[in-house]
């Protein structure tokens, strides 16, 4: 849809320097696959863990299906959290998160392929790749199992779902309106998800989920994402429809200086 010309500034920047990316090359110019090996070619083959699976399985134990995000800081956030993402990850995943997600974006998000290559190899759940991947060479950095696509950001959404699967990730196309939804379905998305979170001025409203969910086909994966503060935006998402919850603010709580308990953060959102 590539659509970029309203974004919010912080956007723009953010879009800027993943245009600027070379071939499977991370922003400080590292590539970082580990684990599987990687084809000859230089590009990754992965042997992806199931989303689906691991929703279901958390469905099985009674816990709310959450991917729990390693968001060291953000353009929205209070402070930043230096913890090791190993730590992080394991805590969350202790307080019953299903997937991780981790980002990979240094500049505005201080993350790196390597910390998503070493929470990987330390929990033994699904692992998000959260970024800005604007080309298929840009997938070549690092092992995940699921790679986000934004639809609004990628110029041909069916060709990078394709790259993706050829790959092994299994793709997670973010959508905001009703019109991402028709093009990331066209391209045959199977795991989708609805960013709470406007691009254009940074705002959250739950009510953007609670409008698009509607239109999305019972087999698609439908995650919620963005803006889940409590348990009562966890019902409510749920309610709306949603199979699983992408949150990181309120699991990483950045505007806390002190020690924060990851874990117990995790627990109050997966046990609602
Ligand atoms: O989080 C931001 O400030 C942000 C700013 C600009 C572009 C993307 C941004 N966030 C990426 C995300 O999608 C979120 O990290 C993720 O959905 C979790 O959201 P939250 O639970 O609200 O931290």
């Amino acid at each position: 849809m590539n659509s970029e010309s309203d974004v919010a500034p912080a956007v723009q920047s953010i879009l800027e320097a993943a245009r600027e990316r070379g071939r499977g090359e991370g922003d400080d110019g590292t590539r970082s696959s580990g684990g599987q090996p990687s084809a000859s070619d230089g590009r990754i083959s992965v042997e992806a863990r199931s989303l689906p699976d691991a929703i279901e399985r958390a469905e099985r134990d009674g816990r709310v299906p959450v991917i729990a995000e390693v968001k060291p800081t953000s353009p929205t956030s209070d402070g930043t959290r230096a913890e090791d993402p190993v730590e992080l990850a394991e805590a969350m995943v202790e307080g019953g998160a299903s997937a991780i997600s981790v980002l990979t974006e240094p500049t505005h998000f201080e993350g790196s392929p390597e910390s998503l290559r070493r929470v990987r190899e330390a929990v033994d759940v699904p692992v998000l790749r959260k970024d800005f991947v604007l080309r298929e060479e840009q997938m070549d950095v690092v092992e995940a199992d699921l790679v986000l696509l934004i639809a609004r950001f990628v110029d041909d959404l069916s060709a990078l779902v394709k790259a993706a699967r050829d790959r092994g990730f299994q793709p997670l196309v973010e959508v905001h309106d009703a019109a991402e939804l028709e093009a990331a379905l066209e391209a045959d998305a199977s795991i989708v998800g609805v960013n709470n979170r406007d691009l254009t001025k940074l705002e959250v409203d739950l009510g953007t989920f609670e409008e698009v969910a509607p239109a999305v086909p019972e087999d698609v994966t439908l995650i919620a994402e963005s803006g889940v503060s409590d348990p009562a935006d966890v019902r409510r998402m749920r309610e709306a429809g949603a199979d699983a919850l992408l949150i990181g603010s309120a699991i990483m709580d950045h505007a806390n200086a002190g020690e924060v308990d990851i874990a117990e953060n995790t627990r109050r959102l997966t046990r609602t």
